[in-house]
C-alpha cells in the first residue's frame, strides 16, 4: 500500500497501447492492469491482438503508441531482462525447457538465476553444483515441487515428460524467480480437460499461497472465466469488453463478437 495516494500501483498494466503492422492495426488504444494478487484473463478470437499484447507487455515488441507500467514505472522502453529484474516472469505456448536437465535441476538453475546468479557459470562448467545445495535452495525447489504436484518426477530428465507436465515445471521454473506477476501464454493449450482442470486448481492455488499475480492469455474461455477476477476481451484489436466472468459472460458484445459465435472456431475475416 503506498502511503502518498493510498492505493497500490497495479504490477502490471498497458495504457492506451497501439500496435501497427503495416496497414493492419493488430492493437488499438488498449489498456489494461494486472493488480497485485490477483489472476486477470485476456480472451479473444483468432486474431485479436492477444500474443501482441503479451508481446507488448513481455517487452518482446515497442508499441507504436502507449505505455506499459511496472508498479507504477514506466517500462516501455525497458527491455524483457530489466522487466524480469522487476519481477516480470513469463511462460511459452511451448515449453522451453533444457532435454539434459532434470525437473529439479530447472528449479533450482533459476532459484539460483535469482539468487546466487554467480554459481550458475562455476556449476554449469564444473558440472557439481547440482550435488551441493544449500538449505535454503533445497527448501524452496522441494516447496515449489510440491506446491505444482512435481515431486514424483523431481529426478526425471524433461525429455519425454507429457505437456501437461512440461507446463507445471515451466511455471515452477517461473515462480522460482520469485516474480510478483506472472504472463501466461495459452497455459491450457495442448492438454485435456483433465489436466486443464489440474492446471486451473494449481494455478489458484499458486495465486493464494504465493500471492503472484497472473495474466492469463488464452484460447480456452471457460478456463478464463472460472479462475480469473477480471477478464479483458479483444476483438480486431479493440477491447470490447472488461469485468468480472459474469459481467463478460452476459455482455452481448462479447456474445456477438466471440462467445454465441463458438469459441476455438476458425472465424471468417470481417
Ligand atoms: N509480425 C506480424 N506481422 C504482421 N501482422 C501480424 C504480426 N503479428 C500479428 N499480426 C496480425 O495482428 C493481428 C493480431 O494477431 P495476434 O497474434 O496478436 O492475435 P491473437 O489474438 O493472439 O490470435 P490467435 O488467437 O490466433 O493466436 C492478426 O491480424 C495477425 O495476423
Amino acid at each position: 500500500m503506498s502511503a502518498v495516494t493510498g492505493t497500490t500501483p497495479p504490477r502490471i498494466e498497458a495504457r492506451g497501447v497501439t500496435v501497427r503492422f503495416g496497414g493492419l492495426v493488430a492493437l488499438s488504444e488498449v489498456s489494461l492492469a494486472v493488480p497485485p494478487a490477483s489472476v486477470v484473463g485476456l480472451v479473444g478470437p483468432n486474431g485479436a491482438g492477444k500474443s501482441t499484447l503479451f508481446a507488448v507487455l513481455s517487452g518482446l515488441l515497442a508499441p507504436g503508441s502507449g505505455a506499459v507500467l511496472m508498479d507504477g514505472h514506466d517500462v516501455t522502453g525497458a527491455s524483457a531482462q530489466a522487466r524480469a529484474r522487476r519481477g516480470l516472469a513469463r511462460t511459452f505456448q511451448h515449453p522451453e525447457l533444457f532435454p539434459g536437465l532434470t525437473v529439479r535441476e530447472h528449479v533450482v538453475l533459476a532459484y539460483r538465476l535469482r539468487h546466487t546468479r554467480h554459481r550458475i557459470w562455476t556449476d554449469l562448467v564444473t558440472g557439481g553444483g547440482f550435488r551441493r545445495a544449500p538449505v535454503d535452495e533445497d527448501r524452496r525447489a522441494g516447496a515449489l515441487l510440491a506446491a505444482l504436484g512435481l515431486t514424483g518426477h523431481a529426478h526425471r530428465p524433461v525429455s519425454g515428460l507429457p505437456l501437461g507436465t512440461s507446463r507445471l515445471l515451466e511455471i515452477a521454473r517461473a515462480l522460482a524467480l520469485d516474480p510478483g506477476v506472472l504472463l501466461l501464454d495459452e497455459p491450457s493449450s495442448g492438454l485435456d480437460a483433465r489436466e486443464t482442470d489440474e492446471l486451473a486448481a494449481t494455478l489458484s492455488r499458486v495465486v493464494a499461497d504465493h500471492g503472484v499475480s497472473l495474466l492469463l492469455v488464452e484460447h480456452d474461455v471457460e478456463l478464463v472465466l472460472g479462475m480469473s477476477d477480471v477478464v479483458h476481451v479483444l476483438d480486431f484489436g479493440v477491447k470490447i469488453s472488461a469485468g468480472s466472468p459474469a459481467e463478460v459472460r452476459a455482455d452481448p458484445a462479447v456474445r456477438a463478437a466471440y462467445l454465441g459465435a463458438g469459441h476455438g472456431e476458425e472465424r471468417t475475416s470481417r
